[in-house]
């Protein structure tokens, strides 16, 4: 893992809350749904392949969203995500484990458990199909994607820069999210998927994450070569309790025409 002093307060205080979490009490093991599968069918149904977040709040939202999380999961496929991202974390994100599973149980969509795991302890917590991995968290990125994949996991490896990437890459990663915000500074810059983009092998999975606000910033993502895009904040509308989710999905969904735009 790399000094944590170059990271934000806000995310230190993550990884202390991460390490003094316990383990589950079995190893989980797993039936997954397949998110390559997943992200194709959409695109042959002419949907742009949205992984849609349940977030209920984070460091950097304007507020926290108390709804249901299996209400907020179901508006999300009526508006056409082709997964589905739930945060976990309790203490700076307001998730659940239990969040995961009733959700799992309620739709029939891929569903990744986004959560600061950080050894395999942390990984026997719930099912789910997919499991996030940060790159730069982990010192063992390639034992982890291994004890991910005998539990019946796919593992979404997260990077931020080049070198990252080719950690991941080297560690055996076949589905790889760019992170577009920096830990540093929590800052968003789309550039940081359009700078890394250019070096991932055309057989990865590959997703933008975070920022991606408008169907302009869908087709942005896109064109630099997104398979994905994982999107929480501009779903939840964090400042408006009583916002459509079904309707921000959608918007984003349906990005591949500028019909629905307004703001291109
Ligand atoms: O979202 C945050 O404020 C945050 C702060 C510190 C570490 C991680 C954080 N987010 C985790 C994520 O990866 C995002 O929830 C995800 O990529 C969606 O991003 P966005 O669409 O910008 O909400």
């Amino acid at each position: 893992m790399n000094s944590e002093t170059e990271l934000a307060p806000a995310v230190q205080s993550i990884l202390e809350a991460a390490r003094e979490r316990s383990g589950g009490d079995g190893v989980v093991s797993v039936d997954a749904r397949s998110l390559p599968d997943a992200l194709a069918d959409a695109e042959a149904a002419g949907r742009v392949p949205v992984i849609a977040e349940v977030k209920p709040t984070s460091p950097t939202a304007d507020g926290t969203r108390d709804d249901d999380p299996v209400a907020l999961a179901q508006a999300m496929v009526d508006g056409g995500a082709a997964a589905l991202s739930v945060l976990t974390e309790p203490t700076h994100f307001g998730g659940s484990p239990d969040a995961l599973s009733r959700i799992r149980e309620a739709v029939d969509v891929p569903v990744l458990r986004k959560d600061f795991v950080l050894d395999e302890a942390g990984m026997d917590i719930v099912e789910a199909d997919l499991l996030l991995l940060i790159a730069r968290f982990v010192d063992d990125l390639e034992g982890l994607i291994a004890a991910a994949r005998e539990r019946g996991f796919q593992p979404l490896v997260e990077v931020h820069d080049q070198a990252e990437l080719e950690t991941a890459l080297e560690a055996g990663a076949e589905i790889i999210g760019v992170n577009n915000r920096d830990l540093a500074r929590l800052e968003v810059d789309l550039e940081t998927f359009e700078s890394v983009a250019t070096e991932v092998p055309d057989d990865v999975t590959l997703i933008a994450e975070s920022g991606i606000s408008s169907p302009a910033d869908v087709r942005r993502m896109r064109e630099a070569g997104a398979g994905a895009l994982l999107v929480g904040s501009a779903i939840m509308d964090h400042g408006a309790g009583d916002s459509d989710v079904t309707g921000n999905t959608r918007r984003l969904v349906d990005a591949k025409s500028s019909d629905h735009d307004g703001d291109c």
